[in-house]
C-alpha cells in the first residue's frame, strides 16, 4: 500500500490553489512537487499551492507561532516561493475554517510577509488584513506587441508594477510575461496589471503573475491596482483622514479593497473549498508524464 498524502482544491476569485494540510510539515514539497501538483494535465491544477503547517513546525514562521497558530507556506505554480498571497490567505482561512481549526470571526495567520489578521463572515465572504502598500520609487515601461505603457512600482509584500490602459485586450494573450524596462528593477520577476476603469472608484484587470501566468485573479494585485488608482485619482487617506475604497473586477470575479487613514488596506471577496481527495505519495516522487 503507497502512502497518501491528503489534499484540497480551493479558489478565491478563480484564483486557484492545492492545499495541502501538514501540520507538523513532514512533507517534503520540493519545487518540482509543487509544479506537478499545480500542474493542469498532469496533476491536480492550481494557480498556487497552500501548505498548511503549524507555525512552530516551520523555521520560516516559529518567531510568529505566539500571535498565530498556523503558517501559510505559499508556493507559486512553477514551484517559486512568493512572500504573500492575498486570494491564498483567504482560501487558507477557508481551510482552517472547514477543518475545525477556526471559526466565524477573527483569526491570524502567519505568512512570510508577516502575520495578517482575517475575519470570516456569517454571509460568506472572507476579509485580510493586507498590511500597507509601498511604493518604490520610479516607474518600469511595460510592454506588449507594438504598444507600452509606464507602470506604477507598489510592493504588497510582493512586487506589482500597474499600468493603466485603454482596453484589456490590449494586453494580448499573456502567454507569457510582458517584457518590462529596466529589467534590473526586479531581477526576480513581477507581477504585472493592466487596469482600466469601470467607474467612479471601479477599475478591471487583467494580470500576469510571476511563477504562475496570467490568472483569473490576484489578491496582492487587486490591492496595488487600487491604491495605484486612488493616487492618481488624487485619493490619499493618509493626507485626507478619509478611507477610500475601490471595487476591483477580476477575470474571476469582484473584489472590495478599502485603504483606512493609517495607510492598512483591506481586501474582502468570497474563498471556497471545491474538492478533497487523496495523492499517491509514489506518483508524487515520480510522476508519470
Ligand atoms: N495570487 C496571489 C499572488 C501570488 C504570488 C505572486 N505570483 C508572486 O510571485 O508574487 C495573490 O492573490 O496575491
Amino acid at each position: 500500500m503507497s502512502t497518501r498524502i491528503a489534499f484540497l482544491k480551493g479558489h478565491g476569485t478563480e484564483n486557484d490553489f492545492v492545499i495541502v494540510p501538514d501540520p507538523e510539515n513532514l512533507i517534503d514539497l520540493s519545487p518540482a512537487a509543487v509544479a506537478t501538483l499545480c500542474d493542469r494535465r498532469a496533476g491536480i491544477g492550481g494557480d498556487g499551492l497552500l501548505h498548511v503547517v503549524r507555525s512552530a513546525a516551520h523555521p520560516e514562521a516559529r518567531g510568529m507561532a505566539a500571535e498565530a497558530e498556523w503558517f501559510m507556506d505559499y508556493r507559486n505554480g512553477d514551484g517559486s516561493i512568493a512572500e504573500m498571497c492575498g486570494n491564498g490567505v483567504r482560501v487558507f482561512a477557508r481551510y482552517l475554517q472547514r477543518a475545525g481549526q477556526a471559526t466565524e470571526g477573527d483569526l491570524k495567520v502567519a505568512t512570510r510577509g508577516g502575520v495578517k489578521s482575517v475575519h470570516i463572515a456569517k454571509e460568506g465572504d472572507v476579509t485580510v488584513g493586507m498590511g500597507k502598500a509601498l511604493f518604490p520609487e520610479g516607474e518600469v515601461t511595460v510592454c506588449v506587441d507594438e504598444r507600452s505603457w509606464p507602470a506604477r512600482n507598489v510592493n504588497m509584500g510582493n512586487p506589482h508594477a500597474v499600468a493603466f490602459v485603454d482596453d484589456l485586450a490590449h494586453a494580448g494573450n499573456l502567454f507569457a510575461a510582458p517584457p518590462f524596462s529596466p529589467a534590473s528593477v526586479y531581477p526576480d520577476g513581477v507581477n504585472v496589471e493592466f487596469v482600466v476603469d469601470r467607474g467612479p472608484r471601479h477599475v478591471a484587470l487583467r494580470v500576469h503573475e510571476r511563477g504562475a501566468g496570467e490568472t483569473r485573479s490576484c489578491g496582492t494585485g487587486a490591492c496595488a491596482v487600487a491604491v495605484a488608482a486612488a493616487r492618481r485619482d488624487g485619493a490619499d487617506p493618509a493626507v485626507t483622514g478619509t478611507p477610500v475604497t475601490y471595487t476591483v473586477d477580476v477575470p474571476g470575479g469582484r473584489l472590495v479593497i478599502t485603504e483606512r487613514a493609517d495607510g492598512e488596506i483591506e481586501m474582502t471577496g468570497p474563498a471556497v473549498i471545491v474538492a478533497e481527495g487523496e495523492i499517491d505519495a509514489e506518483w508524487l516522487e515520480r510522476p508519470a508524464k
